[in-house]
């Protein structure tokens, strides 16, 4: 793997293949609360998702963990920081080796156990996701944390089903069943949001960020088949225990002078 999230191949050394990754508008960051300016133009224009309960999707192990590709057709985001709608494009998850980490925007230098990021493109002003990022405005995210609790999150548990089947790097399983991706969002609708960037490489910088305030609950043995992933294919021979990836997340960078703006306390 030319870049991931072992010693030698990790964030810190992304920069060297990947210069995005060392610009100013790079995420994720710390969210210091006490700078989180208030902005009444986010909550005149309450952020709105609709995603049909009904999507079919295909979820592939790409070596730096799992992700559901959706076919973003008739789903919707807008609202609150964005002035077009998006469509969403794919959704994945980042998570630690232990329980203490895993998140990657934390809060005043909190981490949670995993987060999930559902990934929008600007549909209504550029023709495809890979134009879209390319330009500033072009990608949407909702982030949202993850904490350990006893329940079992249901929607998840299909996603976690299939994992299994896709163990190794290059695998893939296109899901029978229907997922309802808004049940993967929390109640509240409060959020900080800022503009930033892919936080795996290339680290374009055309993300504007939506972070919930609430996190979803998983639980510990959810978490732990997230861990079983292999970062290396079915070809490459070594040891069992070897190639998992027990983590895939960036840790924060500078916010530097973006301004932090949250809806709802
Ligand atoms: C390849 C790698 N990155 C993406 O897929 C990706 C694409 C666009 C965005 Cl905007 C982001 S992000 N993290 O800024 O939301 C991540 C990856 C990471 C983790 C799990 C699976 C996986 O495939
Ligand atoms: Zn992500």
């Amino acid at each position: 793997l030319d870049w991931g999230y072992t010693d030698d191949n990790g964030p810190s050394t992304w920069a060297e293949k990947y210069p995005l990754a060392a610009g100013a508008r790079q995420s994720p960051v710390d969210i210091d609360t006490s700078k989180a300016t208030s902005d009444n133009s986010l909550v005149d224009r309450e952020i709105d998702w609709s995603y049909p309960s009904n999507c079919s999707y295909r979820i592939v192990n790409t070596g730096y963990g799992w992700r559901v590709d959706t076919y973003g057709d008739d789903t919707a985001l807008s609202g609150g920081p964005l002035s077009e709608v998006y469509k969403l494009e794919q959704f994945h998850c980042h998570w630690g080796a232990t329980n203490d980490e895993g998140s990657e925007h934390t809060v005043d230098g909190k981490s949670y156990a995993a987060e999930l990021h559902l990934v929008h493109w600007n549909s209504e002003k550029y023709s495809s996701f890979k134009e879209a990022a390319s330009q500033p405005d072009g990608l949407a995210v909702l982030g949202v944390f993850m904490e350990i609790g006893n329940a079992d999150n249901a929607e998840l548990e299909k996603i976690i089903s299939l994992i299994p089947k896709i163990i190794h790097k290059g695998q893939d399983s296109q899901a029978s069943f229907d997922l309802d991706f808004g049940s993967l969002l929390p109640e509240s609708k409060h959020y900080w949001t800022y503009l930033g960037s892919l936080t795996t490489p290339p680290c374009n910088e055309c993300v504007i960020w939506t972070v919930f305030k609430e996190p979803i609950t998983i639980s510990e043995r959810q978490l732990e088949v997230f861990r079983s992933l292999k970062s290396v294919g079915e070809e490459d021979a070594i040891e069992p225990e070897e190639g998992k990836l027990v983590k895939n997340y960036r840790p924060p960078l500078p916010l530097g002078n973006r301004v932090l703006r949250e809806c709802g306390p």
